[in-house]
């Protein structure tokens, strides 16, 4: 049985990716040309490398068409319903780092806590005649933290698919979830994060799709102790 590792093809994680499995003992050779999407491992012939975009790899281990991934924490519970039965989190792989948020402008003052956001949310539409609006990419961490976590039923997702943080003072939304690592676009564009208000902290992980067939497989074994051996 070959097994496919689903490596980002581009973007942030792309170096740190590549090189936590090279630590790892497995050197990833390209197949054909620089711009090929798929490579192999050096020595080892029963190993394949696809590479993908970092939300593509969440989706491919979800529908098992690759075995591992190296991703995001949020791309896995955000694209992924029922996360946890359907993929392992093998290692947290160090990099990658940021935490989903809920922030709000610097300005509700008296809003600090979750609690108070749904006190706003209760009272939002006889005051505005309308919903609460949540500007953000992340519709699954959003419904699963307000209405399941916390009991807030009253509001409306903004779809949002980039510049998240400008949405309040756009007049598009009245807060945000998104992601943050340095806090310096929250900054810049007046916004507050809740107290309570950390959905995930998410960084890359090294992600198995539970498959029937990697029961007692040598080589799933050894991939998953030789990166957890490389941190
Ligand atoms: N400052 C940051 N901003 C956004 N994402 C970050 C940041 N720091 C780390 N990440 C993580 O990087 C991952 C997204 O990586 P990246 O933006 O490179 O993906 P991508 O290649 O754009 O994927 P796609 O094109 O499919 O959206 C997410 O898991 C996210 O949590
Ligand atoms: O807390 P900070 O360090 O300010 O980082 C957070 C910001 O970085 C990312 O945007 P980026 O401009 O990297 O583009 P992307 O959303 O396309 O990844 C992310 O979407 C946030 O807007």
């Amino acid at each position: 049985m070959t097994i496919t590792i689903g490596l980002p093809s581009k973007g942030r994680m792309k170096e740190d990716a590549s090189a936590v499995l090279e630590r790892a003992g497995l050197k990833i050779v390209a197949v054909g040309n620089d711009r090929s999407y798929r490579g192999r491992i050096e020595g080892i012939d029963d190993i394949e490398i696809a590479f993908l975009s970092a939300s593509e790899i969440a989706r491919e281990i979800g529908a098992g068409t690759v075995d591992f991934g190296v991703t995001g924490e949020d791309l896995i519970r955000e694209g992924l319903a029922e996360a946890d039965k359907r993929v392992e989190i093998s290692a947290r792989l160090g990099f990658g780092h940021a935490d989903v948020v809920v922030a709000v402008p610097e300005i509700w003052l008296d809003v600090d806590t979750m609690a108070d956001l749904g006190d706003v949310a209760a009272d939002f539409r006889s005051r505005h005649g309308r919903r609460l609006a949540i500007a953000t990419k992340y519709w699954r961490l959003t419904q699963q933290f307000f209405s399941g976590s916390h009991g807030i039923q009253l509001y409306r997702i903004v779809e949002s698919l980039g510049a998240t943080e400008g949405a309040p003072a756009a007049g598009q939304a009245d807060i945000i979830v998104d992601i943050t690592s340095t806090g310096s676009t929250l900054r810049a564009n007046h916004l507050k994060i809740l107290s309570d208000g950390v959905i995930l902290r998410s960084e890359a992980c090294l992600v198995r799709a539970r498959k029937p067939e990697h029961e007692g497989n040598a080589r799933v074994a050894e991939i998953v102790a030789a990166v957890q051996a490389a941190l």
